[in-house]
């Protein structure tokens, strides 16, 4: 006989985008992932749960850290929610269980909410059976969501990626019902009034993949406080100096090749790591931030090859080939002098989002 339930897991990597001088631009998938453990029991008739979905959640900001359960606000099920209605599905199938595993600490510029976004359209599509979305549809639905590319497209392809938006056509444009903002209003698609949520429009987003030396490893440290990425962005001027401009442009075409040779380049890819679009801005959320970015060298510190902040930040990400245990010591000495505590981790890139039968 049939089973009547059905279990998957899907697993999407944490990402640091920017690497420096990529903003919005450039997004790396790295070795920390969120997990989501669904069953569906279609067994049941009825369900006790909100939208037949029971949601329950393990890991970073598991105590108090404001992860809603509710599967009509909790970030993840929301934008499923969004891929199902606008397929004609209001709700999740009878009986669903969304278990999150999240290791990826919240708002700290490692791609939490972009990991979440990403894992959601993936959990939209397989509880509502849409096996025709492609990847790349996926990355339109990840867009109406997270406005920037870089770390849905990292979590999503994996790896080490460029990323790029194709302008709107003018009849995209002119739909108002759009949201050309950096979320969805919540709930996903508006309340739940039986109309479809407006659709992705096709091909907004694009990738490219690029080559990534093996030697080269990603020593994240973790300051205990958070930076949303909504307020690291309102930071940034919306008019930037040419020079600025032009240095971030040099420093853009150097990146992925530096970062593709093997054996690395230390001085070239601490050169092509550097950046005055939005690491200068930041500094006023980050204590320290610029410090770091200008003391850190290869020269000063052997096996690094660059520093950078992560995403939005106040992650700071050394690119380093050895004494990792050394690099990370010495970042985290200096925001010990403004009384801030880190972790540390050393990563490596990632493969993009999986599902797994079980
Ligand atoms: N696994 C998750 N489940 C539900 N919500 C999440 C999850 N991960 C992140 N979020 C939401 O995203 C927010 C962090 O997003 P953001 O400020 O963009 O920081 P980050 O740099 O970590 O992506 C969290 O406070 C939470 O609201
Ligand atoms: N390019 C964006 C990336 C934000 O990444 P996150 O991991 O901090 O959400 C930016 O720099 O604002």
């Amino acid at each position: 006989m049939a089973s009547t339930t059905e279990s998957f897991i899907i697993k999407t990597p944490c990402s640091s985008a920017n690497i420096g001088p990529g903003f919005d631009v450039i997004g790396l998938a790295l070795s920390m992932y969120l997990e989501l453990h669904v069953t569906i029991d279609r067994s049941r008739t009825t369900s006790a749960h909100p939208l037949n979905c029971r949601v329950t959640y393990e890991g970073e900001g598991e105590a108090g850290g404001g992860i809603s359960l509710d599967p009509e606000v909790n970030l993840l099920t929301r934008v499923a929610l969004y891929v199902l209605r606008c397929h004609d599905q209001r709700a999740f199938p009878l009986e669903t269980h969304v278990h999150i595993k999240n290791p990826i600490p919240l708002g700290r510029g490692l791609g939490s909410s972009g990991a979440a976004v990403v894992a959601g359209v993936f959990l939209g599509k397989e509880v509502g059976g849409l096996h025709h979305l492609t990847l790349d549809r996926l990355f339109d639905f990840c867009l109406m969501i997270e406005r920037h590319p870089d770390n849905v497209g990292a979590a999503l392809y994996g790896g080490f990626v460029g990323t790029y938006l194709k302008p709107l056509t003018p009849e995209d444009v002119a739909r108002t019902e759009i949201p050309l903002s950096e979320v969805l209003p919540a709930p996903a698609g508006g309340v739940d009034t039986g109309v479809r949520p407006p659709e992705p429009p096709h091909g907004i987003g694009h990738h490219i993949k690029f080559r990534w030396a093996p030697e080269i490893k990603a020593v994240a440290i973790i300051p205990e406080f958070e930076v949303p990425t909504a307020k690291a962005r309102e930071v940034l001027p919306a008019q930037y100096p040419r020079t600025d401009v032009t240095f971030n442009l040099q420093r853009i075409a150097l990146l992925p090749v530096a970062l593709g040779q093997s054996p690395p380049d230390p001085e070239l890819i601490y050169l092509a790591m550097q950046d005055r679009l939005h690491q200068p801005y930041r500094q006023t959320l980050i204590p320290g931030l610029t410090e770091i970015v200008e003391s850190m060298t290869p020269a000063t510190q052997p096996g690094l090859l660059g520093v950078c902040l992560s995403g939005a930040g106040p992650t700071i990400l050394a690119l380093a080939t050895s004494n990792f245990d050394e690099i990370a010591a010495k970042i985290i000495s200096y925001f010990e002098k403004q009384q801030i505590v880190c972790s540390w981790k050393v990563l490596e890139p990632a493969e993009g989002t999986t599902v797994t039968r079980v």
